[in-house]
């Protein structure tokens, strides 16, 4: 059964602490809050002080995907507010391996996201440093995008990858999540999933959740 980050960019900003907890009542596994800086992608939303206001309100595992340039200046800053897991792109750094040593030396976990068009040959250096992988399944910047299919390849052979090393990250998703996507990611190898508007902009959000676990169950 696959792991499950709601993602808060699809929650009523208004009511945050209400669709945070539901999340965590409903079985939902991390809280993935997506930061973007209107430079590395063309959106705006969270930054850390949105990370500490959450932090005493919910005991789930607080995963911050970092859509922003240079994100070494504020890994830090990240950590201190109460990130379980620090996410920075590949493309978003002269100096990824030691954004991701930082990362790790402020005793937080530490995840690597690649965009849809970046290969894996990438990352390959990084990956017996890291405690996750994002493989991005739309272009970063906004919520309610359709799912690159294109992507499961991409998770199956970065999965191959884990296999043949004996490396231990998780395969994080994002992007275009739902119950029919969530399969095809989970049965290429993915072990944990975000879903921003396919949990939040439905009825009944906890539902949802349940449902992206039935299906991969
Ligand atoms: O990183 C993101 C966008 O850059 C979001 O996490 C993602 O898009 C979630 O939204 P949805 O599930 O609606 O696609
Ligand atoms: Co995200």
């Amino acid at each position: 059964m696959i792991k499950v980050a709601p993602s808060i960019l699809s929650a009523d900003f208004a009511n945050l602490q209400r669709d945070v907890q539901m999340a965590e009542n409903a079985g939902a596994d991390a809280l993935h809050i997506d930061v973007m800086d209107g430079q590395f992608v063309p959106n705006l939303s969270f930054g850390m002080s949105t990370v500490a206001d959450l932090r005493p309100v919910t005991s789930l595992m607080l995963d911050c995907h970092l859509m922003i340039m240079d994100p070494e200046r504020f890994v830090g800053q990240f950590a201190k507010a109460g990130a379980d897991l620090i996410g920075v792109h590949v493309e978003s750094t002269r100096h990824i391996y030691h954004a991701l040593q930082l990362i790790k030396d402020a005793g937080v976990k530490a995840e690597v996201v690649v965009n849809p068009g970046t290969p894996l040959s990438m990352i390959s250096e990084l990956l017996p440093l890291v405690d996750q992988v994002l493989i991005m399944t739309v272009n970063p910047g906004f919520g309610g995008q359709h799912f690159l299919d294109q992507m499961v390849a991409k998770i199956a052979a970065l999965n191959e990858l884990k296999q043949q090393h004996g490396y231990r990250f998780e395969i994080e998703v994002d992007g275009g999540i739902n119950d029919q996507t969530v399969k095809a990611c989970y049965d290429a190898g993915a072990t944990v999933a975000v879903a921003g508007s396919y949990v939040y902009d439905s009825a009944d959000p906890a539902q949802r959740i349940q449902d992206l676990k039935v299906a991969t169950n």
